[in-house]
């Protein structure tokens, strides 16, 4: 079973992965899983931490001569702000005698919930583990996923499809989408109305006021026959929606066009199922995919794709009536330093998240102690997905 675990807090020391399950001999390039980490980091709307942080794995166990081993990867990313935050962070001790503990909750993060649940009276318990710092670690966890896919053709990508209710327009295919955002500065495929886009940023941080928006997260190259029917927590699509409901601030997933052919009627979103024996390896094509690329929980081969909704920032600068917990009077929300817009990071983070779920769909059905094993057994079942059409044939 491949899983993996994150810990640590925003200003503390860094953030830790523990990821376990990978087969051994896995080539690891740990140049792509600092591109990756820096990829999260960047993204117009971006608070000033960004700019302080340099995020860059230090491995801790796991990989040997950059070929993983078999054994728990643990990975430390540290951060760098900790310096500033050593005597409010300090694992021993006390808070120093001026140390002032945050009281005021803002509406729209963890802070009055996590206050109530873990019996604190100061909220730098909640910030500092509901942060999205934590990303950090998903994203690690994803970089493996990605190098762990690649060994079977499989590609993760995506866009920005609106912020603030402006949406990027064009009649373009999902690779060329993912392609035209990845040198964007929202990662959006629409540079006239990314400048919509930016322009709607600015203003919002200008009025001290915050913005979300949607994605769009995607994989091709999939074998058919990822995930099952057969179980609730088997569905592939449960997994995609629960993990990429669980990045801080999603709000809606829907598994391709959910919500829209909601409104239609079936003749009209149903992908039709067609016949191509000239087609490679699977001849049984669809020329839409309304359905995202899931039926019945299980993948149909080739492309997967998944629709996300961030709402916005919480930490507004001018921020929304709250109340002093410690007087119990009604005061505005406290502002700490904060990112305006941070739907192009969330993004990257999506793609981190679908990723290991998808390696772990993988991993489920071709197992192996060394990758050469996992490759093996895929590689029968490739075999037996190219003869399905001819076996099927005349068995009606
Ligand atoms: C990449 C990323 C960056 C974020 N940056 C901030 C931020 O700077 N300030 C903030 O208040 N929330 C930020 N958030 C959102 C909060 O972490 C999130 O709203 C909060 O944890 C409450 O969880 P919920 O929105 O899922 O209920 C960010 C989220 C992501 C994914
Ligand atoms: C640190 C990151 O994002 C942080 C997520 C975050 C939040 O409330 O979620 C609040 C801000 O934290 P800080 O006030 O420490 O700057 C963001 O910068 C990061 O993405 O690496």
């Amino acid at each position: 079973m491949l899983q993996y675990v994150t810990a640590g807090e925003s200003h503390g020391k860094g953030i830790v992965v523990v990821i376990r399950g990978f087969p051994s001999n896995m080539e690891v390039d740990l140049d792509f899983i600092n591109e990756e980490l820096a990829r999260r980091q960047r993204g117009f709307g971006s608070g000033p931490r960004m700019d302080m942080e340099k995020d860059r794995v230090e491995v801790l166990s796991g990989i040997r001569f950059c070929k993983t081993i078999g054994s728990p990867i643990a990975i430390l990313v540290e951060n760098k702000d900790y310096q500033n935050w050593l005597d409010i962070m300090t694992p021993e001790g006390s808070p120093p005698p001026d140390y002032n503990p945050v009281t005021i909750p803002r509406p729209g993060h963890a802070d009055l919930a996590g206050l109530i649940k873990y019996r604190f009276k100061d909220i730098r318990n909640v910030i500092e583990r509901a942060s999205a710092r934590e990303t950090v670690g998903r994203v690690v966890a994803g970089a493996f996923a990605k190098i762990f896919l690649r060994y079977f053709g499989v590609s993760v990508g995506g866009f920005v499809e609106s912020i603030g209710g402006v949406r990027a327009e064009g009649d373009l295919t999902f690779s060329e989408k993912v392609a035209r955002a990845s040198n964007s500065l929202l990662r959006t495929f629409d540079k006239k109305q990314e400048e919509k886009m930016i322009s709607l940023i600015e203003k919002a941080k200008e009025e001290g006021d915050t913005l979300g928006g949607t994605f769009v997260v995607g994989a091709s190259g999939l074998i058919p026959g990822l995930g099952s029917y057969t179980e609730a927590e088997l569905r592939l699509d449960s997994q995609i929606a629960g993990a990429l409901m669980s990045i801080p601030g999603i709000k809606g997933v829907e598994i391709g066009e959910g919500f829209l052919s909601a409104q239609k009627r079936g003749s009209e979103v149903h992908d039709a199922i067609f016949y191509d024996s000239l087609q490679e390896g699977f001849p049984f094509v669809r020329r839409s995919c309304y359905s995202g690329g899931l039926e019945g929980g299980v993948t149909w081969g080739d492309f997967l794709w998944v629709r996300c909704a961030m709402k916005p920032i919480p930490t507004l600068r001018k921020g929304l009536p709250s109340v002093d917990l410690s007087t119990l009077e009604e005061v505005p929300a406290r502002f700490e330093r904060s990112d305006v817009c941070a739907v192009p990071r969330a993004l990257v983070v999506a793609e981190s998240v679908l990723a290991f779920v998808l390696a772990q769909s993988y991993y489920r059905k071709f197992g192996g102690d060394a990758i050469e094993e996992t490759l093996e057994a895929y590689q029968n079942y490739q075999q037996y997905i190219s003869k399905f059409a001819g076996r099927q044939k005349g068995r009606g």
